[in-house]
């Protein structure tokens, strides 16, 4: 059976951050997943998950000035400090809520700059951060994002985040893999799944179009779904989608798995 984690960066969006723990564990989800924590008390998002029973089972790196259209501090070759500090602060968040798997984004390509450069910068970077985050118990995924919805995103495919993972070279470094981007970016979404299922850390799913949720859009979920548990995928299914209505009433889809 999938294991699901609410995607609270996009699901009960009608109340604040921390009170939508509460209502993800109500509805059954094991786990909550999120954009970013750092702009709340890691010590009262501890103490929410730990009142509502459920894991935190994912946050990014800090991704730069979110606001200003920023999205991730991973390929920007003059932000490398950035990175690595970040990378403290969000090891200490993980550590106090326990997370096991933290993302980092690749970011915008910044125009002008040469891509073999941006490649290199983004490599480095997971190589650095890859063993700290081991050492700390934490595992690092990146995730290919689609280019309709992030324009100029440094990294839309696998074969590009395969290429970075070579160059990267090191342990603790799998893929998040989101049914919704793989389906713009490159389809084959089953078979591409299956051919890098050990390399997979993370799966995020929406269907297509609309980023709604599953059983909306073109996307077989069913067929999907039921191809991570042949396949024995036993990490954690992040419900990263935009209700359609309120999060709960659009959640019959999810019945069949419980
Ligand atoms: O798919 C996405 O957009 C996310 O997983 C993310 O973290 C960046 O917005
Ligand atoms: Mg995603």
């Amino acid at each position: 059976m999938p294991k699901f984690s609410a995607n609270l960066s996009f699901l009960y969006a009608e109340v604040p951050l921390i009170e939508r723990i509460a209502l993800a564990a109500e509805d059954g989800f094991g786990a909550v997943e999120y954009v970013s924590p750092y702009a709340h008390d890691k010590a009262v998002l501890a103490g929410a998950l730990k009142v509502a029973g459920v894991k935190q089972a994912l946050f990014n790196l800090p991704a730069g000035d979110w606001e200003a259209g920023e999205r991730g501090l991973g390929c920007l070759p003059d932000r490398v400090d950035e990175f690595r500090r970040g990378l403290d602060m969000a090891i200490d968040y993980a550590l106090a809520l326990d997370c096991p798997t933290l993302n980092c984004l690749a970011g915008i390509a910044p125009k002008g700059v040469d891509k073999a450069k941006l490649d290199r910068t983004l490599a480095e970077n997971l190589a650095y951060a890859a063993p700290r985050l081991a050492e700390a118990g934490i595992g690092l995924v990146f995730e290919p994002i689609n280019q309709r919805d992030m324009p100029d995103y440094h990294v839309s495919t696998t074969d590009h985040a395969e290429a970075i993972m070579a160059m990267a070279g090191v342990e603790n470094l799998k893929l998040q893999y989101d049914f919704y981007h793989m389906q713009i970016s490159q389809g084959d979404l089953v078979p591409g799944f299956e051919r890098l299922l050990a390399r997979i850390g993370h799966v995020q799913i929406a269907d297509h179009p609309g980023r709604h949720e599953p059983g909306t859009g073109e996307i077989n979920y069913g067929f999907v779904l039921e191809a991570l548990d042949r396949l024995g995928f036993d990490g954690w299914v992040g419900c990263e989608y935009r209700p359609l209505t309120t999060t709960r009433e659009g959640l019959g889809w999810m019945k069949r798995w419980r």
